[in-house]
């Protein structure tokens, strides 16, 4: 990029949100990109003023919108988290404007999975359950041990997250259930069990199980353990700052920049 390139311009998108507002934050205090959009949903407060002020900080001459694609359309990437609805109505959009789309919401079905591959074929979308680097090495470490045990150890993918949070198992839980079973060589669909409650019967040999903790202020927080008879190894991720995954978002923006288009993840951006 020679000097007087401007710095790729970002929408961040959810900009009150508790993701949104890191980002916000971040962004406009980033030497390598602009912040040149703030979008809420339609009818909410903070449509019309400065995010900064709405913030409850100095302006930053960013006014909040509800109309995306205006907002898109002077932007060279769009960092989402939202709901599953609305990053689908984005992606469309920030195809459109061929902005990379960074998507970090959760809680996806097969629908909205399929409404980003159509998007991707004219755009570049870089999407994760989770954005830090600590997790997405994990999610390595998950697969090589998978890979090295057999189904005499049983597998259980333990999360705890904040009270707000509306998805359970997490978005990182499933991204380390899915290196798990790559890992074994078998499909987690058919191998998942979430949510055991009431006479189950006995643990499912091969299963990969999922438990989800809802509580307090937690960040995000891990485990991914095996179980064998005599012993356990559990591998643990602790999230204690939003910034982390806000960090992952920036940068999967800039490495966006200039991809061909296509389905990328945090694996690519971290070269992991
Ligand atoms: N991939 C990752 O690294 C991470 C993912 N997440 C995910 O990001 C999502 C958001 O998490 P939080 O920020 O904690 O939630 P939040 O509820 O604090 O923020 C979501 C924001 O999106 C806004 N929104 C909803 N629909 C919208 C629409 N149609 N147009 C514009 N704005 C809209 C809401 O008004 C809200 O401000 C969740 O799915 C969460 O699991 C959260 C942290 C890290
Ligand atoms: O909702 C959250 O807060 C988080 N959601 C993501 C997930 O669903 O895994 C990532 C992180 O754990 C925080």
């Amino acid at each position: 990029m020679s000097d007087d390139t401007p710095l790729p311009g970002i929408v961040i998108t959810g900009a009150s949100g508790r993701m949104g507002q890191m980002l916000v934050k971040l962004v406009a205090a980033s030497d390598k990109a602009r912040l040149v959009g703030a979008v809420e949903r339609a009818g909410h407060p903070w449509i019309g003023q400065d995010i900064g002020t709405a913030m409850g900080g100095a302006a930053l001459g960013v006014t909040v919108t509800d109309d995306a694609l205006d907002a898109f359309a002077k932007a060279q990437a769009v960092i989402d988290f939202t709901a599953p609805a609305a990053s689908v109505e984005f992606a469309a959009l920030a195809a459109q404007a061929r902005a990379v789309h960074v998507i970090g919401t959760t809680g996806l079905e097969d629908e909205h999975l399929a409404a980003f591959r159509a998007a991707a074929r004219h755009a570049v979308i870089v999407r994760a359950g989770n954005m830090s680097l600590g997790v997405n090495l994990l999610t390595r470490l998950t697969r090589k041990v998978a890979e090295a045990l057999d189904a005499d150890w049983d597998i259980e993918i333990v999360e705890a997250h904040h009270r707000m949070k509306v998805d359970a198992p997490s978005g990182t839980a499933l991204m380390l259930g899915e290196a798990a079973a790559e890992g074994r060589g078998i499909d987690l669909a058919s191998h998942r069990d979430s949510g055991r409650d009431g006479i189950t019967g006995a643990r499912k040999r091969g299963d990969i199980g999922f438990s989800a903790i809802r509580g307090g202020d937690v960040v995000g927080e891990h485990d991914v353990i095996f179980a064998a008879d005599g012993e356990r190894i559990v591998l643990r991720h602790l999230a204690t700052d939003r910034a982390i995954f806000a960090r992952g978002a920036l940068k999967a923006a800039l490495w966006g920049q200039d991809r061909k288009p296509g389905e990328y993840d945090m694996m690519d951006v971290l070269g992991l």
